[in-house]
């Protein structure tokens, strides 16, 4: 395996959080959620960041936060924000961090997966059909570039994809 974390990404709803905190138990590594570390930070919701301060903001946020991981994490499952790999920095970041797993999904599951779902700013408006596929059309390349490991995750239960990543990453 190379180096000691596993990082997580994919697009918004693909399972990074869910599959991550699982995968993290059967490894007896810790479990770290960008998404949820900055919340903490900042004392308030991704929704709040992203409506007070901008996205640029918040991808800032994101940045820093990894570089302030970069050299010390050790033996944690790392699960990312969705827009995470899309700085060219911070993908160059993330693969000197760990191994790389790119939970991929399609369009229509992640429309199903987030159907109702009010906590995802970037889908928060009339059209999240048309957002999530052009989001994943202009994302997926950056994904591919930054992954050790590809997982397809359409289809199948969260444990089944715990165990394919401890499977791809032996
Ligand atoms: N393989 C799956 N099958 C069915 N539901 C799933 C699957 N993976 C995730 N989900 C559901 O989709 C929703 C979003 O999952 P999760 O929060 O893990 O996504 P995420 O990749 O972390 O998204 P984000 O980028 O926004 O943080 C949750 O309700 C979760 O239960
Ligand atoms: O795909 C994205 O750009 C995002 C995904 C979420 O994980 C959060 O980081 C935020 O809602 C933005
Ligand atoms: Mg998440």
């Amino acid at each position: 395996m190379k180096g000691k974390n596993i990082i997580l990404i994919g697009f918004m709803g693909s399972g990074k959080t869910s599959v991550g905190k699982i995968l993290s138990e059967k490894l007896n590594y810790d479990f770290k959620d960008t998404d949820e570390m900055i919340e903490t930070l900042e004392d308030t919701t991704i929704n709040n960041i992203f409506r007070l301060h901008g996205e640029e903001f918040f991808r800032d946020l994101e940045t820093t936060l990894l570089l302030s991981l970069k050299d010390t994490m050790r033996n944690t499952v790392l699960s990312t924000g969705g827009g995470m790999p899309v700085r060219e920095s911070n993908r160059k970041i993330l693969k000197e961090m760990g191994q790389v797993v790119f939970l991929r999904a399609s369009a229509d599951s992640i429309l199903k997966r987030l159907s109702g779902d009010t906590t995802r700013p970037l889908l928060k408006n009339k059209n999240p059909k048309e957002t999530a596929e052009r989001l994943l059309a202009q994302r997926t390349p950056y994904y591919e570039e930054a992954a050790d490991v590809i997982i397809d995750t359409d289809n199948k239960a969260i444990d089944d994809i715990v165990g394919e990543i401890l499977n791809a990453i032996k």
